[in-house]
């Protein structure tokens, strides 16, 4: 592959409805959209799925941008890259920084795969032609809010739902979506608002027959949650907890976890995510999608992964029109009747709205080879 140009661009999006969790509100999104152009004019495509404060990982949108133009995209364009595997075999030596590298690595995915004229989805290994999807709803201002906005994505055909928890927004809550929807395929996300001194409260999760629990401890733990999962008859999901093959190798030998969320972000990228795909179908553990409100850039990555057959229950994949009044992409991110086609296109399988991205664009930098070596050596 012969890169010769990246473009970064920062670009602000207004979400249709905020978006709230037990550590804040999301009511706007600013992202990193990374562009990598090679020779023979095609263009690689990817986000960086940085929130826009420290609140899920430490990384945010303004620590990425200088990870990514000051170590990042010079050790990218420092050689030409055979295959996309190596792009993340160079950033090895770079500590953290996982959505900063996810992006620049799932571009280099992207345009692999358009050179090839193959779908990204085919290029990793997926085998689906079409995914189900679930939605994840924020903490709402009422209970009977949040019992008719489940009502409305029940009728949009949404394959399950995922409810926000915290500490008194919980048993009574899932009690009462149950009582409504007792067929309901149904999930709690906690983002990491309990301690083992909830285990009580916990353990009333039990009756509710919920798919899993995700994160209900620490975003660094993984040992408390082993413990907690003795407790619980509900399978307990990772989210924030897993960052690597070798985190999610360790959840899966101390008993941490019996389902994975992947993000590819969270991971650092498509190769990661290979690797954790393999293991966790070596151990029979069941993996799905995570969001981060991404644009139809990121979830276009996020469609593909899903595609390979571990991703074994519906993911946070929502259409365009969950999130945005317009998308970046087109055609837009569909669903129908819970499922979304998996695109046959070649690599994303969705065109980025250049006019429009360009007119939501607030900073812009291009990045060559060239350039890249002159200034390593100032
Ligand atoms: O993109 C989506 O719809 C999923 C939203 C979501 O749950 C989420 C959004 C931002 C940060 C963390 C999370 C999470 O899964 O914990
Ligand atoms: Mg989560």
């Amino acid at each position: 592959m012969n890169i010769e140009k990246v473009i970064l661009r920062q670009i602000k999006m207004d979400l249709l409805h905020p978006f709230t969790t037990s550590v804040g509100t999301e009511y706007d999104k600013d992202v990193i959209l990374v562009e990598v152009q090679s020779a023979n004019g095609h263009s690689g495509w990817a986000e960086s799925v940085s929130i826009n404060e420290p609140i899920y990982n430490e990384e945010t949108i303004d620590t990425n941008w200088p990870m990514l133009r000051k170590f990042l995209l010079p050790e990218l364009l420092k050689a030409p890259i055979g295959h996309p595997r190596e792009v993340s075999e160079r950033f090895q030596s770079i500590r953290g920084q996982f959505n900063a590298k996810a992006a620049v690595e799932q571009a280099v995915w992207d345009l692999y795969a358009k050179e090839q004229g193959r779908p990204l989805a085919e290029v990793l290994g997926g085998t689906k032609s079409s995914i189900e999807v679930g939605v994840s709803i924020g903490i709402t201002e009422s209970e009977d809010a949040l019992l008719k906005k489940i009502a409305g994505y029940v009728k949009e055909g949404y394959k399950r739902i995922k409810v926000k928890i915290k500490p008194g927004w919980d048993v009574e809550l899932l009690r009462a979506v149950r009582r409504r929807f007792p067929d309901l395929e149904m999930m709690a996300d906690a983002n990491c608002a309990y301690t083992l001194d909830d285990i009580p409260r916990l353990k009333q999760l039990d009756d509710l027959n919920l798919m899993m629990i995700e994160q209900p401890l620490a975003h660094d733990d993984i040992i408390d949650h082993a413990e907690l999962q003795k407790h619980l008859n509900t399978p307990i999901c990772l989210d924030e907890s897993l960052h690597s093959y070798d985190d999610v190798r360790k959840a899966i030998e101390l008993g941490s976890c019996r389902i994975v969320n992947l993000k590819i972000g969270r991971v650092g990228g498509l190769q990661e995510t290979l690797k954790i795909h393999k293991l966790c179908q070596d151990h029979h553990i069941p993996m799905w999608c995570g969001g981060m409100l991404e644009t139809g850039i990121g979830r276009a990555h996020n469609i593909a992964v899903t595609a390979l057959p571990q991703f074994l229950y519906p993911g946070d994949t929502a259409p365009s029109s969950h999130y945005w009044e317009r998308d970046i992409i087109h055609p837009e991110v569909r669903m129908d009747r819970g499922e979304m086609k998996v695109p046959d296109q070649p690599g994303i399988g969705f065109e980025p709205d250049i006019d429009y991205i360009e007119q939501l664009t607030s900073h812009k930098e291009t990045f060559t080879p060239k350039e890249m070596a002159v200034r390593q050596h100032d």
